[in-house]
């Protein structure tokens, strides 16, 4: 589903990834766990064809990033940690921009943002400006707005940062209705290890190389403490 193969980014003489190598498989959540710096960011850039890494291969369901990046950015979908929503359109108007960007049919575009919309409670609001909306709702709107081409890799950079605990559950909720019902394969980056320890897979990053790798109690277990808190403090200060 998405490979990655001795990814190295270098900004100047900092080398933000060091030769990272991973699969990910369909119809997971995968935390990525990251302190600030950790290269998390960098990472989804270079995912998301924003910057070309210095080294390595990214394949997305089986298209290289750098050789057929169209076919490849197709199946990617991405919320990242600066809001991207245009304030002054509606809710409406932000979405169907996006699904004509990916060419979707009207007709499909306006049915797959009523059901996305009202998966996440933002349906009332359609057609709303975004910039009257709470931060809660912006972000769910842009997790709609990320799954309209039904893309099979979902990147979500510190989506729950300033949510309220109701928001970051409704947010939560609907990531794993589309990693359990569609089969997407959900990369979240995070430095709250509370995230991380609901999801099926962790892979704790570190000054652009993984630490540890496996289910939140295998890399628990890796990091030597008795807790993913404490392993992940201590580990990575
Ligand atoms: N544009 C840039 N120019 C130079 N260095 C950069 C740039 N962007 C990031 N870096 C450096 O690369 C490293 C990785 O940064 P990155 O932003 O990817 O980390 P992060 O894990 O996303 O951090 P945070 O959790 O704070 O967002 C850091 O050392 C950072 O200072």
């Amino acid at each position: 589903m998405l490979r990655l193969t001795g990814l190295t980014k270098r900004y100047g003489a900092r080398v933000a990834l060091k030769a990272l190598s991973l699969s990910l498989v369909p119809g997971q959540f995968v935390a990525l766990l990251g302190p600030n710096g950790a290269g998390k960011s960098t990472l989804f850039q270079v995912l998301t064809g924003l910057f070309a890494a210095d080294e390595g291969e990214v394949e997305v369901a089986g298209h290289s990033l750098g050789r057929s990046a169209t076919a490849a950015l197709r199946h990617i979908g991405v919320v990242f940690q600066q809001m991207s929503l245009d304030l002054d359109l509606s809710i409406r108007r932000n979405l169907l921009f996006q699904a004509d960007l990916h060419g979707l049919p009207r007709r499909l575009a306006r049915q797959r943002i009523e059901e996305g919309c009202a998966q996440l409670a933002v349906d009332a609001d359609l057609d709303r400006k975004v910039r009257e909306l709470s931060g809660g709702n912006r972000r769910k709107v842009e997790l709609v707005r990320a799954l309209l081409h039904q893309p099979s890799v979902l990147l979500m950079d510190e989506a729950t940062v300033g949510l309220d605990p109701k928001s970051r559950l409704d947010l939560m909720k609907a990531m794993r209705a589309n990693v359990k019902e569609r089969g997407v394969c959900v990369l979240w980056a995070t430095h709250r290890v509370d995230e991380a320890e609901q999801a099926d897979r962790v892979l704790v990053l570190h000054r652009g190389e993984l630490l540890a790798d496996g289910s939140p109690a295998q890399v628990t277990q890796a990091l030597g403490e008795p807790t993913l808190e404490a392993g992940f403090i201590r580990r990575t200060s």
